[in-house]
């Protein structure tokens, strides 16, 4: 790859960046673009479209506040005039990517190091009427967004024709990259399901929002540095209203700790149910080999679609292929729409588990959507089922993520540290980001299978 060219005068409309790079492409993403790289503002520098420029820092979320991306933002932003954050602060570094509505580069900011974030330039000039409202749903719904496998938008800066989004960088790639450097293309059953419950959470606090994020495959769930997944791409997604609920329900049990109950006794439990039910659209968006057979009948659709995407998400993680492709897009459409349920291949000393794993995508992968696990309760039910047992749900962003081959990790993060000006810091009275980023204090995941 040929170093990039990088370019950054101290304004906003100069920001440029040439590489020879070709885009990555995935032959499951619906647009190949292989193009040598310009992003140039140069042509468009006048006052008018200087005038134009906004950017706004979004508010630290709760979750991430302690995050030392949000310091080394609010200590770059100190220092500029309007207290803005502006993209002559920013270093693009590489092109990470193009996707349907843009191209997404790993940047950092000037003056610090560490500080590593992913840019996603969508240019409104090439956009039809319908990208840019996809778009704009993504920066929306970017926006809301406060979860650990959630990507943080940090930033929004529009700028001339193009508007920029600040999030997270994942330096651990995609999941679909990474499962094709497995053997046999599967992830262990461990591993499939330590994924599998990440993405489970996430999709879980969108529909808790009311979102449907119809695009979960592989490739749209990156890993960051500390082996934990991040959920991208929301250009897809619609949203809805939901009425969140708080059930108790009643759970026999006959031990307490090592002691064993004369009877069973009933425990109650309560749960959250916060599931989109009502959501409906017609458009018919997604990735063909993951569409639920509503989205191909084109009849309408709703939260399902997602519980569908999530059956053969984890089907994919351990087969290494989704359960209904065929030898075409169509032949695969077909065989989605038919009424011929899931096959699964029984091999000779199938790990533990695997019968557990069948049972839950089998029970995702029902065509009628009113039949389908999830549909009705959302994450509530489908975190219930036997092949999650053992996950202890709250902790499980604390626990060591699967060493699966091909996976660069970096367990213990290095500080983000300012390489100028670091009189400013005893100034401003925050002298360093160090932070308590890296939780080490990981807790092995512990299941039935793999004692
Ligand atoms: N936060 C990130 N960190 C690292 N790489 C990223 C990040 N976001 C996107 N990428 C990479 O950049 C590329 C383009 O991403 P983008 O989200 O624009 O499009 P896409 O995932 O190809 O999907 P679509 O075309 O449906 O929008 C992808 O290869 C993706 O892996």
């Amino acid at each position: 790859m040929d170093e990039p060219t990088l370019y950054f005068p101290d304004t906003d409309l100069d920001l440029s960046f040439t590489s020879t790079t070709t885009d990555r492409t995935s032959p499951r993403t619906s647009l190949a673009r292989t193009s040598s790289l310009t992003l140039s503002f140069n042509d468009r520098l006048s006052t008018a479209a200087a005038a134009a420029a906004s950017s706004s820092i979004i508010p630290r979320r709760p979750h991430r506040s302690s995050d030392p991306h949000w310091s080394a933002i609010q200590a770059a932003t100190a220092l500029s005039s309007d207290g803005r954050l502006h993209l002559r602060h920013l270093k693009l570094l590489r092109h990470l990517g193009s996707g349907n509505l843009g191209r997404v580069f790993l940047c950092c900011l000037r003056d610090y190091d560490g500080a590593n974030f992913a840019l996603k330039v969508v240019d409104k000039d090439l956009l039809t009427a319908k990208k840019f409202s996809h778009a704009e749903t993504e920066a929306e719904i970017l926006h809301a967004l406060d979860h650990p496998f959630l990507p943080t938008l940090y930033a929004r800066i529009d700028v001339s024709h193009y508007t920029c989004l600040l999030i997270d960088y994942c330096p651990g790639g995609d999941l679909h990259s990474i499962l094709r450097k497995q053997p046999q293309n599967r992830f262990s059953l461990a591993a499939a399901r330590f994924f599998a419950a990440e993405v489970l959470v996430a999709l879980e606090y969108l529909h808790a929002l009311g979102i449907v994020y119809r695009d979960l495959k592989p490739e749209n769930v990156l890993l960051r540095e500390d082996g934990h997944v991040m959920l991208s791409d929301f250009d897809l997604c619609f949203k809805s209203d939901v009425a969140p609920s708080f059930n108790l329900w009643a759970h026999t049990v006959t031990k307490n700790g090592c002691f064993s109950y004369n009877k069973p006794r009933e425990r109650l439990h309560a749960e959250f149910v916060a599931e989109p039910t009502t959501a409906f659209s017609r458009s018919c968006v997604g990735t063909h080999e993951y569409l639920a057979p509503e989205l191909v009948t084109g009849n309408g659709h709703g939260n399902g679609v997602d519980w569908w995407a999530f059956g053969v998400f984890l089907y994919e993680l351990l087969y290494g292929t989704t359960p209904f492709k065929g030898c075409s897009k169509e032949s695969t459409l077909r065989n989605i729409a038919s009424s011929k349920d899931v096959r699964f291949h029984v091999a000779e000393g199938e790990e533990a588990g695997m019968v557990e794993a069948m049972d839950l995508i089998a029970k995702l992968l029902v065509k009628d959507p009113r039949r389908r696990l999830g549909c009705a309760r959302g994450a509530t039910d489908v975190k219930r089922h036997a092949f999650f047992d053992g996950i202890k749900w709250p902790l499980i962003r604390t626990y060591r993520p699967p060493e699966v081959k091909g996976m660069v990790l970096r367990r213990n993060k290095s500080h983000v540290t300012c390489k100028k000006r670091k009189w400013w810091w005893k100034r401003l009275g925050r002298c360093t980001f160090i932070s308590n980023y890296a939780n080490n204090n990981y807790y092995h995941y512990v299941n039935n299978y793999d004692n």
